[in-house]
């Protein structure tokens, strides 16, 4: 049979898009914000979910009812978003958490083009509902950031977070301190015990390392048996002395083989202000190796 003699259903087409607003998973709207600063939605509809707790006839008089349900860091990003759209005319593209009676708030993205007009200006575009984006997103970074053996984060997220640490040391002139550790003849103790033994060794290292640690300190795994603890606001002294505490409590620990099985060595260091992250690693990691040469179960330091 030919092609075009294929009978194709008749489609009523629609007769303007008004009818098709009310069933896209999303919101087209209008916003206006005027030369004094009051804000407005003169146009909000669309279906999905994000509308279904706002009141639009509220919202077409006056929009901060919603921008003042923002919580957290939200409502400043949205509101400087929407200034810097306006002052260098560029769109806006931004995403908030928007509250929901019950629920877990959802996550709302913005994207919007700005128009001046002469008492204000005037944004037409879109808002979507990206909770379950945002909830992957959420995942697969955690996936990106953690060993999934101790659950600790992994060097990657430690790199970020000393990067971060290192600078605000530099800024602000205070101390910093990190710990390199590594478990004595590892080797030995998979030979002897079997490897299953030895990741739970490594399990129960985590768990007691973090036991001792504040909540604004942070352990690494840096891969197979070593560690690294970043303390901030620590000074050198006061890293030595919770280095040897954290040696002491895994030489005493039951790590169900008998006592005495597992030890550590540790070299530490303190950030020097100003200097690259990776001559604070290289220091801490030649301590590290200095605890080795002298015996291992032991902490040590470089001048
Ligand atoms: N069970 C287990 N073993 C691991 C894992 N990652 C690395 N290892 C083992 O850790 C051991 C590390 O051995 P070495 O680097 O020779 O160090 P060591 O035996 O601890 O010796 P020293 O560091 O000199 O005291 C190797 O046998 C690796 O196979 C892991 O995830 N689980």
């Amino acid at each position: 049979m030919p092609v075009n003699d294929v009978s194709v259903p008749p489609v009523a087409i629609p007769q303007s898009a008004d009818s098709l607003v009310p069933h896209i998973p999303g919101v087209i709207f209008q916003f206006y914000r005027s030369h004094s600063g009051h804000m407005n939605f003169p146009y909000l509809e669309g279906g999905g979910i994000a509308l279904a707790y706002v009141d639009r006839q509220q919202l077409a008089k006056d929009a901060s009812l919603l921008l003042e349900q923002l919580t957290g860091s939200d409502h400043p990003k949205v509101m400087s978003a929407i200034e810097r759209s306006a002052r260098w005319m560029l769109p806006l593209n931004t995403r908030f958490r928007l509250p929901f009676p019950k629920e877990k708030p959802h996550w709302i993205a913005v994207s919007a083009n700005p128009e001046p007009i002469e008492s204000g200006v005037r944004w037409n575009g879109l808002m979507l509902d990206i909770t379950d984006q945002v909830i992957e997103e959420q995942r697969l970074r955690k996936l990106c950031d953690t060993d999934p053996l101790t659950s600790l984060p992994n060097r990657r997220k430690l790199m970020v977070q000393l990067t971060h640490l290192t600078s605000l040391s530099t800024r602000h002139g205070t101390p910093l301190s990190i710990m390199m550790i590594d478990i004595d003849h590892f080797k030995q103790l998979n030979d002897r015990w079997g490897h299953l033994q030895g990741d739970s060794v490594l399990k129960q290292l985590a768990t007691v390392t973090q036991s001792l640690l504040r909540c604004e300190d942070m352990v690494a795994r840096l891969g197979g048996e070593e560690f690294m603890v970043v303390l901030p606001l620590t000074s050198l002294q006061q890293c030595h002395k919770l280095a040897d505490r954290l040696r002491q409590t895994i030489a005493e620990h039951d790590f169900g083989m008998g006592q005495g099985n597992v030890t550590l060595s540790i070299g530490v260091a303190e950030y020097r202000c100003g200097e690259p992250m990776v001559s604070l690693i290289e220091r801490a990691d030649r301590a590290l190796y200095s605890a080795k040469d002298v015996g291992r179960d032991c902490v040590c330091l470089l001048p």
